[in-house]
């Protein structure tokens, strides 16, 4: 996995991808295959360029929007459970099957299993254990090429999981153990790529932005000046609104619904201030990581 050195205490607090992107002028419509390399033969850039119309900046936001639901619900599921800590722990299973703890199993051997099905063969997905992956089994589908070539060698996952299990499980499961590992650990590898695709949805984005604007960003490109990069793909306004967005989302998908009208809205599923903080501290710094790496490589 290429790791790009990152800190995430470098970035000041701010805060969603690409399962699916939307067209503005029609109802949303999944079209993933926009990301997707091609096959058999590589598009030109003219090719690139042309293919990737309809495709904007709003379009784009709107799909982040929509993965916010994803990544809140994800959460939900994850705070079903409590901590769970030999979920983590390496010593746990005592047998050699398991030389690591049994999330790093499950997420290995499912991506593995993912990726015979074809899962990475879709740029919008990212292997958390991209070593040694089998290859994919299912025929190759002729997905449209959008992003530069280079794009491929970036994946974030490994600051992403640091994320995930130093810093943000502790505040939304309750500590506790109720013995659920196994589920525990399905519920962290759907988190996991639910934030995966997000963060590196910023491919597209930076792409995007670039086509929009290239005579912007090119004298920062050339010059490798990462923070003026920052500063013309940053929006403070939108991180803004999508930090209350998030946290208004966690209230309602978060609020125990009953019959009566009584309805406990004070109590949520999880907490929206840490889902709001998830963002402005976390997905959307990563995202604009994501951005700045690609952006660096624009002119390769
Ligand atoms: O909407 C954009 O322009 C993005 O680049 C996405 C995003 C985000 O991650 O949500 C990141 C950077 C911007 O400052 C605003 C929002």
């Amino acid at each position: 996995m290429t790791t790009i050195p990152f800190s995430l205490t470098s970035f000041s607090p701010p805060p969603p991808l690409f399962s699916s992107v939307f067209l503005t002028s029609s109802p949303p419509n999944p079209i993933p295959e926009v990301l997707t390399l091609p096959s058999p033969q590589s598009p030109t850039k003219l090719q690139r360029n042309s293919m990737a119309n309809g495709v904007t900046l709003e379009s784009l936001r709107l799909s982040l929007i929509r993965q916010e639901d994803t990544i809140i619900f994800s959460l939900i599921e994850r705070a079903r459970f409590p901590t769970n800590s030999p979920t983590y722990n390496e010593s746990y299973v005592p047998t050699p099957t398991f030389s690591c703890s049994l999330v790093h199993s499950v997420v290995k051997e499912t991506e593995a299993l993912q990726a015979k099905a074809g899962r990475y063969a879709n740029p919008e997905e990212h292997p958390f254990f991209p070593d040694n992956l089998p290859p994919s089994v299912v025929p190759p589908y002729n997905f449209t090429e959008v992003l530069h070539p280079p794009a491929a060698s970036i994946n974030i996952n490994k600051d992403i999981w640091d994320m995930y299990f130093k810093k943000l499980l502790q505040l939304f499961a309750a500590p506790g153990d109720d013995g659920n590992y196994a589920s525990t650990a399905a519920s962290d590898l759907v988190c996991l790529q639910a934030l995966s695709r997000r963060i590196h949805y910023g491919k597209l984005v930076a792409e995007v932005k670039f086509r929009e604007s290239s005579e912007e960003y090119e004298p920062a490109i050339r010059a490798k000046d990462r923070d003026a990069l920052m500063k013309l793909l940053t929006f403070e306004s939108v991180e803004e609104a999508v930090k209350k967005r998030v946290a208004k989302k966690a209230m309602v998908f978060g609020q125990e619904v009953t019959l009566n009208n009584d309805d406990k809205k004070e109590k949520y599923k999880v907490d929206p201030s840490v889902v709001s903080r998830l963002y402005g501290d976390w997905i959307m710094p990563l995202t604009k990581l994501v951005q700045v790496e690609y952006l660096l490589r624009r002119l390769d």
